[in-house]
């Protein structure tokens, strides 16, 4: 048995439930198996026995009171993975499907992710099995109180500085930024996402979906081609999925489809500016349901239905975990789709992922193509540590260039292991060397 194969084989043993935690840890070792190779010290200084252990997990109650006076209990988590190359970073999800396994893998991905950002973050991620739909904002806001009076012991502007993610944007950031700053008597840049006013950075908001589309039109010219008239499947309707169809009408190109946990619409004549500042009311301020479309624009609704099936030349999946299975993959590639770039975190399976790969799809993971949200956050942190802020074209231009940079080092990463234009080989090497040399270079703690 090989030394990769050994620390997966343990933690195997050591975890068997965490079955997406194990998808994550799986993918990632398979990448960096030839790395070990070229560079025993990662096996001789236990690099990867170190780096598959969170440093610190954090699980707490969160006791809160519903409008009609009764008490509600929910769990939280905050998984602080890997801080070798800054404080943890990364996103909070409510959801109610959300428990330890999808914490940590969550959290294992964003340290390979915020290592490819180039910018001096670690991995971390938390959240709740708290469910925000369907709450009143008052519900929502107490809610938010409670977690924040004990996760405001964990956290702090040089230590961890969590985010949005699922079910948590604007309104959620806000009431866990105003507890926070109450818990700890300090305006600080401890959370990113905020609102402009209050510390907030311009293209925060937009940065993972526009990120998306940059990386997709830099594997697309990398291949001769560009984004510009190409149709587009884009699964989920909050926050990714919509910066993903602004930018991909900026660009040219046709998104056809949205879609949340009820089902997908198809509109094929191509989602409008006007349509989508539409969508936009429905889930921000309405939050209703992506069902509305189609009985307010005459076009299709599939119930229970994912996107894939749609003809299309490029999808980006957009909602969630393992939303893009081995079927759909052969769908999207008989209907000759070239490009699949990951909005979502690892939202598609390790079956799918191959046999895109193998299809000859450009298939950009989302540890690559999504860090554009992480990026921009790196670049609020930088603003408040400044007390200042950039203007929209001095973020984006700085977004741009990151996003390029990824799919450089990705690309570079696998050229130099002899899988050119296998971009998940790519991007799990250059996020992971980054990390285990670090992980070296500040001995054994
Ligand atoms: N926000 C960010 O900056 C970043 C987000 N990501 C990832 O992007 C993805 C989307 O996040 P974001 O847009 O912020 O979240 P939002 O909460 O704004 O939107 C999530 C969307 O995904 C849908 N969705 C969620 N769970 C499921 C499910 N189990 N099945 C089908 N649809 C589902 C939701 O539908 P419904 O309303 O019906 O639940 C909704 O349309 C996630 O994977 C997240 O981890 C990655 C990098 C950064
Ligand atoms: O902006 C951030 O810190 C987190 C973004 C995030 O959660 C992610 O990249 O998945």
């Amino acid at each position: 048995m090989s030394y990769v194969e050994s620390v997966l084989a343990d933690v195997q043993q050591r975890y068997p439930e965490q079955r997406e935690f194990l998808q994550a840890l799986e993918t990632v070792l398979h990448s960096i198996t030839p790395v070990f190779g070229d560079h025993p010290e990662y096996q001789e200084g236990g690099v990867l026995e170190r780096l598959v252990e969170p440093e610190r997990i954090i699980i707490f109650r969160v006791p809160w009171v519903d409008d009609a006076g009764n008490v509600q209990v929910n769990r939280g988590f905050r998984v602080q993975f890997c801080s070798a190359l800054g404080p943890y970073k990364g996103g909070l999800r409510f959801h109610p499907t959300v428990n330890l396994s999808i914490m940590k893998f969550l959290s294992f991905e964003q340290i390979f992710k915020n290592s490819l950002t180039g910018l001096q973050l670690g991995g971390g991620k938390g959240g709740s099995d708290f469910d925000p739909k369907g709450k009143t904002d008052n519900e929502v806001m107490r809610f938010c109180q409670s977690f924040m009076t004990e996760l405001s012991r964990y956290i702090g502007p040089q230590t961890d500085i969590p985010a949005g993610d699922i079910g948590v944007g604007a309104r959620e950031i806000g009431y866990l930024f105003g507890q926070y700053r109450k818990m700890r008597n300090e305006f600080t840049g401890t959370l990113t996402g905020k609102r402009l006013d209050w510390g907030g950075s311009l293209v925060r908001p937009e940065a993972t979906g526009y990120g998306a589309v940059y990386f997709a039109e830099e594997m697309l010219q990398g291949a001769g081609e560009s984004i510009e008239g190409k149709a587009c499947a884009v699964s989920g309707s909050g926050n990714v999925a919509q910066f993903t169809l602004q930018k991909l009408l900026d660009l040219g190109a046709k998104p056809v489809t949205l879609s949340d946990s009820g089902g997908f619409i198809y509109d094929p004549q191509g989602i409008s500016r006007e349509r989508l500042e539409w969508v936009m009311e429905l889930k921000n301020e309405k939050r209703g349901r992506i069902k509305e479309y189609a009985d307010e624009f005459g076009v299709e609704y599939y119930p229970g239905q994912r996107p894939w099936s749609v003809p299309c030349d490029a999808a980006f999946p957009c909602a969630t975990q393992n939303e893009l299975d081995k079927d759909d993959a052969g769908k999207l590639i008989s209907q000759g789709c070239k490009v699949v770039a990951e909005g979502a975190n690892m939202p598609t399976s390790t079956e799918a992922i191959r046999d895109l790969i193998a299809a000859g799809v450009l298939y950009g993971p989302g540890k690559a193509a999504n860090a554009g949200g992480v990026a921009t956050s790196g670049l609020e942190m930088s603003q408040n540590a400044m007390h200042l802020s950039w203007s929209f074209d001095e973020v984006d231009k700085r977004l741009r260039e990151i996003m390029r940079n990824i799919y450089r080092a990705t690309a570079e990463a696998a050229d130099r292991y002899n899988a050119p234009g296998n971009f998940e080989l790519g991007a799990n090497i250059a996020g992971f060397r980054k990390v285990a040399d670090a992980i070296l270079d500040q001995g054994v703690i």
